[in-house]
């Protein structure tokens, strides 16, 4: 069984050509690390295996709705609290309880608090608990680690361990080891595109991605 097929994919951003001829496969229980220097195309590649962008050519093949991403940016909504801004994700993937997910990343002290204002470290937590509600397979995870302290990285270490145990699988763009064994390591270095190719699909405007 495949959660999610790529095959010879190439990514653009702002107009360029990032990567090309990006082929891999993600199997239940699989973690995927991208790596590569600064700039390569980790988040562009993240984008549009998570749907946000198109790709210029080559294949993403995955069952509708298998998807959930963590981008940079937490996504929360300040004036709601913790629980507040779990519950509406939960609805809007499923409602899948988030009891479990506040107390996996230690959140349920702050249940009540507005995400507003939780410390940056909280919010990044939070934005990630919001995986766990989601009830999807493939976990997409933007440098997920930023703000975290050790203790954190451990804990979201550990809840990564269990979704791969459960069954699904990740790719995470991350500079740092979260130990997760078994893991393959994907550099794009050797993907970088040759200067010269068509960017851009057909029609697509990025002001609108
Ligand atoms: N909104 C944008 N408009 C134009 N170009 C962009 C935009 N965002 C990123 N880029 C460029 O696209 C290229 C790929 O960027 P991307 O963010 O995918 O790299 P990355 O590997 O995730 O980098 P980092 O490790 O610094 O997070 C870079 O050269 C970057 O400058």
């Amino acid at each position: 069984m495949t959660l999610l097929s790529v095959t010879d994919l190439a990514v653009a951003r702002g107009g360029m050509r990032v990567v090309e001829g990006v082929s891999f496969s993600l199997h239940p229980g699989a973690a995927l690390i991208l790596r590569g220097p600064n700039g390569i195309g980790k988040t562009s590649l993240l984008r549009t295996l998570a749907g946000l962008q198109p790709a210029v050519s080559g294949s993403i093949e995955h069952d509708e709705d298998a998807i959930a991403y963590a981008a940079h940016a937490d996504g929360l909504k300040p004036a709601l609290t913790a629980a507040e801004n779990l519950r509406f994700w939960a609805d809007v993937f499923g409602g899948f309880p988030i009891e479990a997910a506040l107390e996996a990343m230690e959140l349920t002290a702050l249940a009540d608090r507005p995400a507003g204002a939780l410390s940056a470290g909280q919010k990044r937590r939070l934005g990630l608990a919001r995986l766990l509600v989601t009830g999807r397979p493939v976990w997409m995870l933007d440098e997920p680690t930023v703000s975290l302290d050790a203790q954190s990285v451990e804990r979201f270490a550990r809840v990564i361990g269990q979704h791969l145990e459960a069954g699904g699988a990740a790719i995470l763009a991350t500079h740092i080891d979260l130990g997760l064994t078994g893991a393959d390591v994907l550099d794009l270095t050797p993907f970088r595109a040759r200067p010269g190719q068509g960017a851009r699909p057909a029609g697509f405007n990025e002001a609108f991605a």
